[in-house]
């Protein structure tokens, strides 16, 4: 069995970067180990417009600091025109549309998916890709296998709209991805080792909580064995979602699961275990790569067994994020970064 691996381009489909003081501690944890990401637009208020797109990105320039880094942009859904379409194809990678209400800043979101089918043909001729938050308003377990619906319909009738089916959960899910070829789906570290149980089926952990929600054992297994065989429309995106830790551990937890410090020596760590270790190249950046045609900065990351104690809290800027794993010590580290 290998004991290290060399990693090349890392990279993240779907990352929160935040904004502000946030942003400042957050995105150097990630463009250290990572050669890009796409950065969600869930900013209040979103990120919707090419001037506040391009403000962004600036931002997160700068705070990535040295490292080769490269921030993937999105544009939150709305019902944009044609020509603010053609203006910012060539600035962004896809954009996501969310139900309104679904997570967390999303009130924005579409209230109606059949209102804006218009938007979507307009996407599909220009060639721009549509990320999707997908979960209904239903209850918290079936959100996600009610949405599929909703995938299938836009799939057939829009066969050359990419669409990516952002954080997957769920076995149905994963069966769907393979029914139309215009489909692709990200999914995070959590949701191939968590389940449930991990949640709240003992004390509760709100450093779990994230949407959509995590499902069963058969829902982690069917996930789990997509990502260890390197499905070919299977991407990592971790979700990295940091809330200061006030806004997790109180009444009315925020969502999301911050993960981006640990993702690359946790994923080695789990690919291991399942003596897949050879597939981990394809699943964190060669699926990516060639399902959005990006060309990330080069990068070679090696990770080796050996002990990896995840920090209790990272703090900076005047902010505390608490990490999944806080305190714990993982069997893999990355040993270097190129
Ligand atoms: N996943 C989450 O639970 N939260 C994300 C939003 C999202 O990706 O749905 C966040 O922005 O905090
Ligand atoms: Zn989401
Ligand atoms: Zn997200």
């Amino acid at each position: 069995m290998a004991d290290s691996l060399t990693l090349r381009a890392p990279l993240d489909m779907h990352l929160h970067l935040r904004d502000g003081e946030m942003m400042e501690l957050v995105t150097p944890l990630t463009a250290e180990t990572f050669s890009g990401a796409v950065i969600m637009p869930n900013l209040v208020p979103p990120v919707d417009n090419l001037k506040r797109l391009q403000e962004y990105r600036e931002r997160i320039l700068a705070a990535k600091g040295d490292h080769k880094f490269d921030p993937y942009m999105t544009l939150f859904f709305r019902d944009y025109t044609e020509q603010e379409l053609a203006e910012a194809r060539d600035q962004i990678i896809g954009i996501k549309l969310y139900p309104a209400g679904a997570t967390t800043n999303s009130e924005a979101g579409v209230k109606a998916i059949d209102s804006v089918e218009h938007v979507f043909k307009m996407m599909e001729e220009m060639g721009i890709p549509l990320m999707v938050h997908g979960e209904t308003h239903g209850f918290v377990m079936d959100r996600e296998r009610e949405f599929l619906t909703s995938y299938r319909h836009l799939a057939e009738k829009f066969p050359k709209l990419q669409i990516t089916m952002e954080h997957i959960t769920t076995a149905d899910a994963v069966s769907v991805l393979d029914e139309f070829e215009n489909l692709r789906a990200t999914v995070t570290l959590q949701h191939l080792i968590i389940t449930l149980d991990d949640v709240a089926g003992g004390l509760l952990n709100p450093h779990l909580f994230c949407k959509p929600i995590a499902k069963r054992p058969e829902d982690r297994e069917a996930l789990l064995n997509a990502a260890l065989e390197a499905h070919p429309k299977l991407m990592f995106g971790s979700d990295s979602a940091p809330h200061p830790r006030s806004k997790k551990e109180c009444c009315g937890c925020a969502a999301g699961v911050f993960t981006a410090p640990l993702a690359v020596a946790r994923l080695a760590q789990l690919f291991d275990q399942h003596s897949k270790l050879d597939n981990l190249q394809a699943f964190l950046s060669d699926n990516a790569q060639r399902l959005y045609g990006v060309n990330p900065p080069a990068k070679e990351v090696t990770v080796e067994r050996g002990a990896f104690t995840v920090a209790s809290a990272y703090e900076g800027h005047g902010q505390t994020v608490i990490p999944m794993h806080a305190g714990e010590t993982l069997d893999w580290k990355i040993s270097q970064i190129d």
